[in-house]
């Protein structure tokens, strides 16, 4: 077995070792990915390489797309196709762009016809499609999400999800291991929320950098999968790229009759359950980083800042900048203060509210609606509040809660009962916070801006959320009389989730139709950009001399980097003026003097010189590499990476080098300040003052200096690993026969859906695709 470890492993190292395809001897791994979801924001780029080169998709069987980002949430009773359902043009091309590429790639979709559309985190487990101890990867950083099922489950970048698209595997290295155990009894109104809110307090944004956090001990074995999705969901809130959980009896439960699982009591079910029990840690195993929590010292959490660290108890007070050492922590306190329109000391429970939202792929299961509802049964949202929103994760989701009476429950109490999608949680269609609005929020991210310019969140739990909507002000939960009965206790049994639908529903073939029904010339400026794409190589980077701008702050997330609303093109290019938009322009358009990229000679800068840690965390939009890149940054030195930019950023003929010595690097800055160029030498590994003295060494990862330095395409080079991806699937279908795909496919060969049919493409593996698949 290539790159196997001797002794006690971990369950991510057997998942990880499961499905190495190739390791080269400087460590870089050909990972095989099992399940591949798309959505329309990360993937046209995406498609287009794959066009540009030629290349077809190598497993439409473990591919599904849906919509979730740019959709309304209105009603859609009228829908009719999403051509004449999406209003704002640019997310409508987006998401047409989306169908003409699942129509010529002829990739499962589920669009907004169908039922079963919903939020790519949601819709995944729902269908049985993410089991235990697959690779789940998707365009979107909270594909940790999955890991709730003991799945290794990360966000990759655009230029990945082509290579994923084009090969099935993913180059990577081995990450390090951290243990989260949580130990205990969770009191009642405390959530898997809270325990997410509270880690990430504790370890902080920075905290899982570089690691694969395993979830365990007791308060996580006893919770439900969903409640285990929201923890696993917020992993990359704390910095790891994936969150995991050892599959167990209450997964085998979740999975029984999904439509993509194993067929209950089947050989292949039974056979399959001995391999998922297989997946734990062993006893003895090494992690990197060991937290342990008592789940006594939880209670009802929520953000007060504008970093998901930023959490206090619901019964604390917002802190106070001044008791703050860190300089640099210190002014971010300050800074977040500022943004949020908070003063220290306020007590949390004397912050009132304009809206609230209840939805996103962190809490909008139906657990989490079952909840809320309970919470708010028979009483009346508070009159202040402006808005109050309820947006289901799935179709299903919502079909299900209507079915149960959810949906009276919340229109009675004044909630607005909307469609699924992600909606407010970072708001790229119409749900958006005006300037200023204070809104109580399920989702994960209370990043500056992130659910409308100017905006104002305050993460918390589905219960704290509709306490708040209650009383109008962040509330909490406990304090409501009787709500002991109203939440799930988190000692009983999980209650069993009523399955989605298996059967096929005319309905739901609704969108392939129309998709089959397009005009294609209506499409062609969604399939023509002449952008370039990662698949044709890069130019070399070998040495870079020019300009540079410090930055000093922590954490400068991607929503930062470029906020959502430059989200919505299907090119790579063109991206500049998104940069650091909110920062580098005042609200009417002019440009902000203050902002570093509008000083001279900083405006021409090349290199980004960053003395914060954490520089590119959160999401992982490769729209945050395209922008720097557009502006004429091709270089970004800090002393730490979000691991999602960090990748993403080497895909684009970038570099993102960590300068681990604090000293030089401050010393960098100064340079950079002082208005004078400096030089980044790959090949040499150092980087150079202006009079060509050394300022720091440095260390690159060998096979991406290569593939910089020479400008290689990483997605023509696996392409070369064909017949070892060969072998790879040969053993996959021989030991794990239920990952291909053949649940629908067979369904669908039995002629449940009737496609028109076309020329016979081939996949990538040289297998004809007759038809669309659907199931
Ligand atoms: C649009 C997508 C790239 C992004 C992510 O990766 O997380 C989004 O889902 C988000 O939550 O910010
Ligand atoms: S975090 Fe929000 S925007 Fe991102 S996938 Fe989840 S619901 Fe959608």
């Amino acid at each position: 077995m290539p790159g196997a470890i001797s002794g006690p492993r971990t369950l991510y190292d057997k998942v990880f070792q499961d499905h190495i395809v190739n390791q080269q001897d400087d460590g870089t791994v050909l990972l095989y990915i099992d399940r591949h979801l798309v959505h329309e924001v990360t993937s046209p780029q995406a498609f287009e390489g794959l066009r540009n080169a030629g290349r077809k998709v190598r497993r439409p069987d473990c591919t599904l797309a849906t919509t979730d980002h740019n959709i309304p949430t209105t009603p859609r009773k009228n829908f009719k196709s999403v051509h004449q359902f999406i209003e704002e043009d640019d997310s409508r091309l987006q998401c047409e762009t989306l169908e003409q590429n699942v129509r010529d790639f002829k990739l499962t979709y589920f669009g907004m016809g169908d039922k079963r559309q919903g939020i790519v985190h949601i819709i995944g487990p729902e269908q049985g499609f993410t089991l235990p101890g697959t690779t789940v990867v998707c365009g979107d950083s909270h594909t940790s999400t999955h890991g709730a099922f003991g799945a290794l489950a990360f966000g990759i970048g655009t230029s990945e999800v082509e290579h994923v698209l084009a090969t099935q595997t993913l180059l990577t290295r081995r990450s390090k291991n951290m243990r989260v155990q949580v130990d205990g009894e969770l009191a009642n109104g405390v959530s898997s929320k809270d325990v997410i809110l509270y880690v990430i307090g504790q370890i902080g944004t920075a905290g899982g950098t570089g690691h694969v956090i395993e979830f365990c001990g007791s308060a996580i074995s006893s919770l439900s999968m969903e409640a285990r999705m929201s923890i696993c969901n917020m992993s990359i809130e704390g910095g790891a790229r994936a969150g995991m959980v050892a599959p167990d009896d209450i997964t085998f439960e979740y999975l029984k009759g999904r439509p993509l699982a194993p067929k209950v009591d089947s050989a292949e079910w039974k056979k399959a359950v001995k391999y998922w029990q297989s997946l734990r840690s062993d006893d003895g195993a090494k992690y990197d980083v060991d937290v342990f929590i008592n789940a006594k010292d939880i209670i009802p959490t929520v953000s007060w800042g504008t970093s998901p660290q930023d959490v206090v108890p619901i019964t604390g007070v917002v802190p106070n900048p001044a008791d703050i050492k860190d300089p640099n922590k210190k002014e971010a306190c300050e800074r977040a203060l500022v943004y949020m329109g908070l003063e220290a000391g306020t007590k949390m429970t004397d912050i009132v509210l304009d809206k609230v939202f209840i939805g996103s792929c962190t809490n909008a299961r139906i657990e989490d609606l079952r909840t809320a509802a309970h919470i708010i049964k028979g009483k009346k949202i508070a009159p202040n509040l402006k808005r109050a929103m309820l947006v289901p994760g799935s179709g299903l989701v919502k079909k299900q809660a209507e079915d149960e009476g959810l949906d009276k429950v919340f229109l009675d109490a004044g909630f607005e009962w909307r469609e699924a999608g992600c909606s407010m949680c970072l708001g790229m269609n119409p749900d958006i916070l005006s300037p200023g609005e204070r809104c109580a929020s399920t989702s994960n991210r209370n990043f500056e801006g992130r659910q409308g310019a100017g905006g104002r969140t305050h993460l918390m739990s589905p219960a704290m959320a509709a306490a708040a909507a209650l009383v109008g002000k962040l509330a909490d939960v406990r304090n409501l009389e009787g709500y002991e009965q109203a939440l799930p206790s988190s000692k009983s049994a999980p209650k069993h989730i009523e399955l989605p639908p298996q059967v096929e529903d005319p309905e739901s073939d609704a969108d392939l139709d129309n998709i089959l029904d397009v005009d294609e010339s209506s499409q062609g400026n969604s399939v023509q950009t002449k952008a370039p794409s990662s698949s044709a190589g890069m130019p070399p980077f070998t040495q870079l001399k020019g300009i540079a701008a410090h930055m000093d702050r922590n954490n400068i997330d991607t929503d930062a980097i470029i906020p959502k609303q430059f989200l919505k093109t299907i090119k790579r290019a063109g991206l500049s003026t998104g940069l650091f938009h909110a920062w580098r322009f005042n609200k009417d358009g002019s440009k902000n003097e203050d902002f570093i990229l509008n000083q001279k000679p900083f405006d021409q800068a090349k290199i980004l010189v960053v003395t914060g840690e954490n520089f590119g965390c959160g999401s992982s939009r490769e729209h945050a590499p395209w922008a720097l890149l557009d502006f004429g940054i091709k270089c970004v030195l800090a002393p730490s990476f979000g691991d999602i930019f960090f990748n993403n950023t080497f895909k684009n003929g970038m570099l993102p080098q960590v300068i681990e010595d604090k000293a030089a690097l401050a010393r960098i800055a100064e340079e950079a300040k002082a208005g004078r160029e400096i030089e980044v030498d790959l090949e040499a590994q150092v980087v150079r003052n202006d009079k060509g003295e050394e300022m720091a060494k440095f260390e690159t990862d060998g096979f991406r200096r290569n593939c910089l330095i020479n400008g290689l395409d990483d997605v023509g080079l696996t392409m070369q690993m064909q017949e070892r991806i060969e072998r790879f699937e040969r053993k996959r279908t021989e030991d794990t026969p239920w990952l291909d795909g053949s649940g629908f496919l067979s369904r669908h060969r039995q002629g449940a859906v009737k496609v028109e049919a076309k020329p016979v493409p081939k996949t990538n593996r040289g297998e004809e695709v007759s038809e669309p698949l659907e199931w």
